[in-house]
Order: C-alpha cells, then structure tokens, then sequence
C-alpha cells in the first residue's frame, strides 16, 4: 500500500515541481483538477479526461449528498467505481456549495441546516457528516468542513468566520477516517488579512495535517488582491506539503498562482465556458458563437492536439453550437480540458528547468498576440 506522500522536486523562484503519491496513484504537480460535480466531468467520458492529462479530479459532497445519496454510492462501491475513475478523487466538503446554491440556509456552531436546490428537502450538514459522506464516497483526499469567508468582508466578521472554520477543522480531523493513502486537507480562510490568515496557519498546524488549501480567494476579489494575498499567505502554510488554492482560475490566474506556490487548482471554467461556446487557446479565448468564424477551415488552436482541434475546423464548431448541437459542447470541453492540462505540463517543465519566468512572459505575449 501506498503511504500519502509529497515528493518537492524543484524549485524555480516560488514556483514548486512536485509529486503527490496517493492510494489511487501519483499526482504531478502544479496540477489542474477537473471538476466532476455530480459524478460526471460534464460531457465527457472518464478515458478521454484521463487522456487530456488530467491526474485527479474533484467531486462534490453537497451535491452527492442530494442525489443520489452517499450512502447509496458506497453501497454501489463507492465514487471512483460508480464514475469509472480509478486515479484519485479530491471532494470538496460542501459548506461552499451550500452558501452558494441552497435555500433557505441557516448557519450555528453546530454546521449548516438548508433545502435543497433539487426538492427542497431539509438536510443539516456538520464537519461529522461531511467526514461520514466522503468516507462514504472513498475520497482520496477528504477537505475539512469550512466556511469560506464572503468578501468584502470587515476584519472582525473575517476573524468570526475563521476561528469558526478553524473549530471545524479540529472536529473534522476528530471525525476522519485515517486510511493508508488517503488525506484530509486543511483549509486556510482569513480573507485578506495577513494577520488573519497566519492565525488560520497556526492553527491548521496544530493539526498537522497532510495538506492544506488556501481558501477564501476567488470570491470576487479580483485577480491583483488575490494575488497581493497570495504573496504572503500561501508561504504561511508547510512547504513539505502539497498547497491547493481552491476554485481557481482562469489561465493566467493558474500561471501567476503557480509562481506564488500553489500546487493543485480546480475551476469550473474550461468545463462550463466549453459548454458556453468559449475557448482557451494559446493565443487567448475566442467565442465560436461569433459569424466570424463561419468560414473559418482553421483549427480552433494550431498549438492543440486534441479532437476538436486536429479533426476540425472553427467554421464547423461555429456550426455545432449555432445548431446546439452536443458534440459542440463535448468538442470545447474537452479542448479546453486539454489547454488547461498544457498550461499545466508547460509550466511543470518550465519549472524543472528553472524558466519559469520567460514562459509567463511567453506566455503573456501569446495570450496577447490579437488576430486569433
Ligand atoms: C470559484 N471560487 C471559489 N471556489 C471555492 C471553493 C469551491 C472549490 N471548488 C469545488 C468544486 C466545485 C464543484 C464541485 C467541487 C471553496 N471550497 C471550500 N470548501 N472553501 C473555500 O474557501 C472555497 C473557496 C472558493 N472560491
């Protein structure tokens, strides 16, 4: 069996090239996780998310919750067999998803009480039964029962929220399951605030904990104050451990974050942009609704060697979401997966050959390049 395990292979400025051995296999990092809310990577088949690159991919406790049920997951074998991946899963612990999509939420000490955005139903979610339903998906790595802090917040409203997800964390840890090869990860809140969120580190390791993720950021913050935070409390938490910065971002906040430290990104954006009709490329995002592109026999990206781009041309995937056809939406998701998983692998070598610097000014230039 294989112990949790954090390998740091080299270092280019802050920027980290490392290596996560879990239970379910190795994870390279910087790494970008798809997410895979209701036990699906929307519109795409687990081989072909696996062929983009993709490592690991995120689940949701609040929505697994719901339907179809934890407990009825693990009595079909648990996520990784129900959704046909066996690398590992990372889920969330749902008190984010919580604020962000149900109704009628009432916050104590104790957790959360809401209604379902499905039905309506009442459910109560604590660090206990968030533990209890990850465990009951086989989670690879487990995050704590948080609240992100809203932003803006004033400093005393943050320090409230954090010393509560600091309480939460405690009973999290008290309530998780160790199992060889398996992790639970801390979360660090604090908003914006440098004295905050060394409060939120020191207390997080006490926990001494295999991981941690910066969370509170991608609120609506913006990219400079979440990078202006970024610079001094992503260092706050243990450099021997892996660092998860949670819900971002878009290509160039996954770039300047990796050159602050971070390890492990999730966002919904190339999944839902995809669906969207938007595209990442190396030469910066394009919408295919636009008539522009209906004469168009170019590949989306020159740069890409996934379906849409070798097989393709822009004018036919103009024409699939212009008709709402679904291979247009299967087409972008999964070329935009694969952006991600190249932005990801570039800055993996950049960093192994201590260039990260010029390949964000590549980077940069090309997202600028115009004429796309
Ligand atoms: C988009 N910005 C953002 N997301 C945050 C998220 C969610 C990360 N993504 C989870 C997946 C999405 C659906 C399935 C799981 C956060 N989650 C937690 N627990 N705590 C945060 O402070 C927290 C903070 C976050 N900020």
């Amino acid at each position: 069996m294989t112990e949790f395990r954090y390998e740091l292979l080299a270092q280019d400025g802050k920027a980290r090239l490392g290596r996560i051995h879990t239970a379910h296999g190795v994870i390279d990092t910087p790494t970008f996780m798809p997410v895979g809310t209701a036990a699906t990577v929307k519109g795409m088949l687990p081989e072909n998310v696996a062929d983009t690159g993709a490592q690991i991919l995120l689940g949701n406790t609040y929505h697994l919750m719901l339907r179809p049920g934890a407990e009825r997951i693990a009595r079909l074998g648990g996520l990784h067999k129900f959704m046909n991946w066996d690398k590992p899963i990372l889920t969330d612990s749902g008190g984010y998803q919580v604020m962000s999509l149900a109704k009628l939420r009432k916050i104590t000490e104790e957790g959360v009480t809401f209604k379902s955005h499905i039905d309506g139903r009442k459910f109560n979610l604590t660090p206990e039964r968030s533990m209890e339903i990850q465990h009951l998906l086989g989670s690879t790595i487990t995050m704590a029962f948080d609240e992100c802090t809203p932003f803006p917040a004033t400093e005393k409203q943050a320090a409230e929220s954090m010393r509560m997800s600091m309480r939460w964390a405690k009973r999290s840890k008290d309530a998780f399951v160790e199992r060889e090869g398996y992790a639970l990860y801390g979360i660090q809140q604090g908003s914006v605030f440098e004295n905050l969120r060394r409060e939120s580190s020191e207390k997080l390791a006490e926990l001494d904990l295999p991981g941690h993720s910066v969370g509170g950021l991608a609120v609506g913050e913006g990219q400079q104050i979440m990078f202006d935070t970024l610079d001094f409390c992503v260092d706050m938490l243990p450099a021997n451990k892996p660092r998860y910065l949670m819900g971002v971002g878009k290509p160039s906040d996954l770039v300047g974050a990796v050159m602050r430290g971070i390890d492990q990104f999730d966002c919904v954006l190339p999944t839902r942009s995809g669906r969207n009709a938007q595209a990442f490329t190396h030469r910066g995002t394009l919408n295919l609704k636009n008539g522009r592109h209906r004469d168009d026999d170019r590949p989306l990206d020159d740069q890409c060697n996934c379906p849409a781009c070798t097989k393709y041309s822009r004018a036919y995937l103009h024409h699939l979401i212009k008709a709402g056809e679904i291979l247009g939406a299967v087409l972008l998701t999964w070329h935009n997966l694969a952006y991600y998983q190249d932005l990801m692998r570039g800055m993996r070598e950049a960093i192994a050959e201590g260039r990260m610097e010029a390949f964000a000014r590549d980077f940069h230039a090309g997202q600028e390049g115009g004429d796309i």
